[in-house]
């Protein structure tokens, strides 16, 4: 039986209304497509404590997280992701890469140029759909 891994994903926005997106590199999982920045929930662990725990580990900056935006349950070949985007605010410092290939800030209507993971494509949508 695939395994199910909860995955928190934040969809920060700047003053410029455009959108952090996130480059996975040739040797992370689900290579070499974007999505938005976040990471695994851990057993027991609220949302926004995992969200704002995986940025300052990945991305050495501070966020607060909000609202949650959208949930999608997606199967890939070798496990089941729930993936519940967030909305977040950038609180200290500015998003820095560690892990990943490349970080861009984004308008919704560009959004659709990246080659998403395909779980997040359905809040990629919500979020071009939104006024
Ligand atoms: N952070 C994040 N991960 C996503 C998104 N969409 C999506 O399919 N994923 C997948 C990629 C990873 O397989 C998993 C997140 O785990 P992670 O960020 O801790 O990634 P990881 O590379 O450390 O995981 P792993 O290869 O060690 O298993 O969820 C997304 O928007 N944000």
């Amino acid at each position: 039986m695939k395994k199910t891994i909860k995955v928190v994903a934040a969809i920060i926005e700047n003053e410029h209304k455009e959108v952090l997106c996130a480059l996975r590199s040739p040797e992370m999982s689900i290579a070499n497509m974007w999505e938005f920045p976040g990471g695994k929930v851990e057993k027991g662990e609220e949302l926004h404590t995992a969200l704002e725990r995986e940025i300052k580990e990945e991305f050495s900056c501070e966020i607060s997280a909000s609202v949650v935006f959208h949930e999608n349950i997606h199967e890939y070949d070798s496990f089941i992701i729930n993936l519940v985007a967030m909305k977040a605010k950038l609180v200290k410092g500015e998003p820095t890469l560690s892990e990943h290939s490349k970080l861009v800030w984004l308008k919704r209507e560009n959004l659709k140029s990246l080659v998403w993971a395909p779980a997040d494509i359905p809040a990629v949508e919500q979020l071009i759909e939104e006024v």
